[in-house]
């Protein structure tokens, strides 16, 4: 028995692949995705359901597209549709000022101010609102019933309540409505969030957009050099005359669809980005060197992009080279859950040769089908939202931004606020460096004409009024983006249990460095056991060394919490934990660990004492001395270091020892403490395998004061 691919099927018919999976899915056929194969027995139900449906439709003009009106909901990766969602709630709160429970849980949102004010008059009486929270008492009053009745209602629902206790949302909503009372609660609408601005699009006015990709792989693998001859195998021929601009993205046209690649490539900038908020990717391109195979940022790549929810397709690059082995590059994948679909999996591969220019076309083709199966739409109709892609300062031209469109159609002219800045879209500049006059969905161009210089990252919409731009961009600005960044609602585990109950966390995302292979797996092996109440831990990146930068960024974007056993953050991830706010956890025992996330489940970890690091010291030269032991003549790096402070060694961001300060010298004295930039001699009690270059770790466990 012949098998055939979903996207072949499809091709075969003329139709969209989308179609033949919705079809197969009615059919109870399970199928994962296009590249899924179909026996000819499914392709023999498929024939009567799709004629089946045909003879039904035969009064519709085009019978190819799909049946459905309206865009698939769990699609994640359309922009424009989340955003419109999202903005829809937006949007009826910033009308009424109000958000209306019934009627999002029915989604039948009021359309306009007079609707809206109609069905308020019809149900005047039956209607109650609050904002902010709500006690079993207060129910009860602006219920006009008594408060023991309430709390039997709440009983019946499993909820022991009392008077003055709050009741969450749905509990409120499932008692309104066994009393047939509708009830609003009044939401804080900040007039300055852009997305106030961005009005929902309607199913109908949608259509295809060209997909976002970003290259993704380990040091060397080849990414630049793939995006280079992307762009020359396929720019340059249609577009003759153009010379290449480097605006930080670019677009090629292959068989009339487009395909936007952003230039920058690896995850670090991927996952900024979207710790900003912005989503721009689409399909994340993970470039393999089939002689080396999988690779540490290999691997941090893969989760960034699955943290990101965005299809992956694999790239094995390198195959003119002697050593080149693709079954190696595959077998190692499938440990993450990349499976090719010869083996049975969904993931694709393309093997090709970026320097040589060989399978070019076959990723560009693969690219292709994935995106027609996001179904990626926008609505070109509409003014224009998106985000900045990079942006810098030019000694001529002042602030230059390139901007993504993600959803309407940029013009020069276009009062726009972008991040905190604002202006007018003075001109535009495409990836060829040609002046244009409009940028539609999935466009990059570089506009110049803002008062300041935006940050990659950042958001912009168009305003149909310049006075509005103006005043939004004034009040955005004076909102300083740290004193924003410092609001950030994250994840730690001294309020874990809280978030929990609030039902603001459902799943504990969680970033493991350790020093070794062996013990993070052990690690995440025991803490994916954890399960309380419902909440489950889930570990979204493990990797062997000094927890870096990029899992802090990565942890800030996934609200998630580092974990370090036995080893440090680098000085990077220390400042950038800071600023992000990003809760990292130290330790070195593994029960310890689990013990503390599993309390932190059930809101009793024991918030007494804290560990404080004090300062850091650099060992700078080493003294023996056979009756004392080794002596480390240290320079004081950061902080102070204190006689009484326990302290770590740490050797290439592994700690190899753990315990006390044994004697610290100023020259020949004893002191009590030395402070930053201060050299001093210091020993460890019962530990002499001290090296130059080692780096000492000095705390103090502090009690931590209670709020
Ligand atoms: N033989 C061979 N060499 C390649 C191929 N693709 C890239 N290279 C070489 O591999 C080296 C690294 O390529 P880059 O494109 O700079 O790799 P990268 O992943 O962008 O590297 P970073 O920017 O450092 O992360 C260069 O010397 C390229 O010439 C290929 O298909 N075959």
């Amino acid at each position: 028995m012949s098998k055939t691919r979903v996207y072949e099927y499809a091709k075969e018919k003329n139709i969209s692949s989308k179609v033949v999976i919705d079809k197969l899915k009615e059919l109870n056929i399970e199928v994962s995705n296009h590249m899924s194969t179909i026996s000819d027995d499914t392709k023999l139900k498929l024939e009567e359901a799709l004629t089946e449906k045909n003879s039904k439709q035969k009064n519709k003009a085009d019978q190819s597209k799909p049946s459905r009106p309206e865009v698939k909901s769990n699609n994640n990766n359309s922009q424009a549709q989340q955003k419109g969602k999202k903005n829809s709630e937006k949007q009826s709160a910033k009308h009424k000022g109000k958000k209306n429970n019934n009627n999002m849980k029915n989604n039948q949102q009021p359309q306009s101010k007079q609707e809206n004010k109609q069905v308020n008059k019809q149900e005047e009486n039956t209607k109650i609102t609050y904002s902010g929270t709500l006690t079993v008492g207060g129910l009860a009053e602006k219920l006009e019933k008594d408060t023991s009745e309430i709390i039997k209602k709440l009983m019946t629902l499993g909820i022991m309540a009392t008077k003055n206790q709050d009741i969450d949302e749905d509990s409120i909503e499932l008692i309104c409505e066994e009393y047939g009372v509708e009830v609003e609660q009044e939401v804080e609408v900040d007039e300055n969030d852009l997305d106030l601005y961005i009005a929902e699009d309607k199913p109908e006015d949608l259509v295809e957009r060209p997909a976002v990709v970003t290259i993704m792989g380990h040091v060397d693998h080849g990414k630049t050099t793939l995006l280079d001859s992307i762009r020359d195998t396929k720019v340059t021929a249609g577009e003759a005359g153009g010379i290449t601009q480097h605006i930080g993205a670019y677009q090629i046209e292959d068989k009339g669809k487009k395909i936007t690649f952003l230039d920058t490539p690896g995850h670090a900038a991927f996952t900024s980005m979207r710790s900003r908020g912005a989503k721009v990717t689409d399909i994340a391109i993970l470039v393999v060197a089939a002689d080396d195979g999988v690779m540490p940022q290999t691997v941090e790549a893969i989760n960034h992009a699955k943290a990101a929810e965005v299809p992956i397709i694999i790239a094995v690059n390198k195959m003119d080279k002697e050593g080149a082995n693709p079954d190696r590059v595959m077998q190692e994948l499938t440990e993450h859950e990349l499976v090719p679909e010869d083996w049975g999996g969904e993931t694709i591969f393309v093997q090709l040769s970026a320097i040589k220019r060989e399978g070019i076309d076959d990723l560009v083709e693969m690219i292709q089908l994935v995106s027609e199966v996001e179904e990626l739409k926008a609505n070109p109709n509409r003014n224009a939202s998106g985000t900045v892609i990079e942006a810098q300062l030019d000694k001529g031209r002042g602030s230059v931004a390139t901007l993504l469109v993600q959803n309407g159609t940029l013009n020069v002219g276009d009062p726009i606020v972008v991040g905190n800045t604002f202006g007018r879209v003075r001109a535009m500049v495409n990836d060829l460096g040609r002046r244009v006059k409009t940028a539609g969905p999935s466009t990059p161009v570089e506009v110049t004409g803002l008062n300041e210089v935006p940050q990659a990252g950042d958001q912009f919409t168009v305003f149909d009024d310049e006075k509005k731009a103006r005043q939004v961009g004034e009040a955005r600005q004076q909102k300083q983006i740290e004193e924003k960044r410092g609001d950030k609602v994250r994840v730690s585990l001294d309020d874990l249990f809280e978030q929990i109950k609030q039902g603001e966390v459902k799943d504990i995302n969680l970033i493991l460095k350790a020093d070794v292979q062996g013990s993070a797996e052990a690690l995440a092996a025991s803490l994916e056991k954890i399960e309380v109440e419902g909440v489950k831990v889930r570990i979204i990146h493990t990797g062997v060394g000094a927890i870096t930068e990029s899992d802090v960024i990565l942890a800030s974007a996934s609200n998630a919490i580092v974990i370090g056993f036995n080893v440090r953050p680098d000085v990077n991830a220390k400042k950038a934990a800071e600023s992000e706010k990003v809760d990292v956890r130290l330790h070195r025992i593994i029960y310890k660990v689990i013990e503390e996330i599993e309390s932190a489940m059930k809101g009793m970890l024991d918030p007494e004492f804290e560990e404080k690091v004090i300062g850091q010291a650099e060992v700078r030269e080493i003294f023996k001395v056979s009756k004392i032991g080794t002596i480390a003549g240290s320079y004081v790096t950061d902080g102070k270091i204190t006689r009484d402070a326990g302290v770590r060694v740490i050797r290439d961001g592994i700690v190899i020892y753990e315990g006390e300060i044994d004697t610290l010298k100023r020259f020949k004295d004893d002191v009590k403490e030395v402070a930053q930039n201060y050299e001093c001699g210091i020993t460890v009690e019962k530990f002499n395998d001290i090296k130059e270059g080692d780096v000492f770790e000095a705390y103090i466990m502090e009690e931590i004061k209670r709020t």
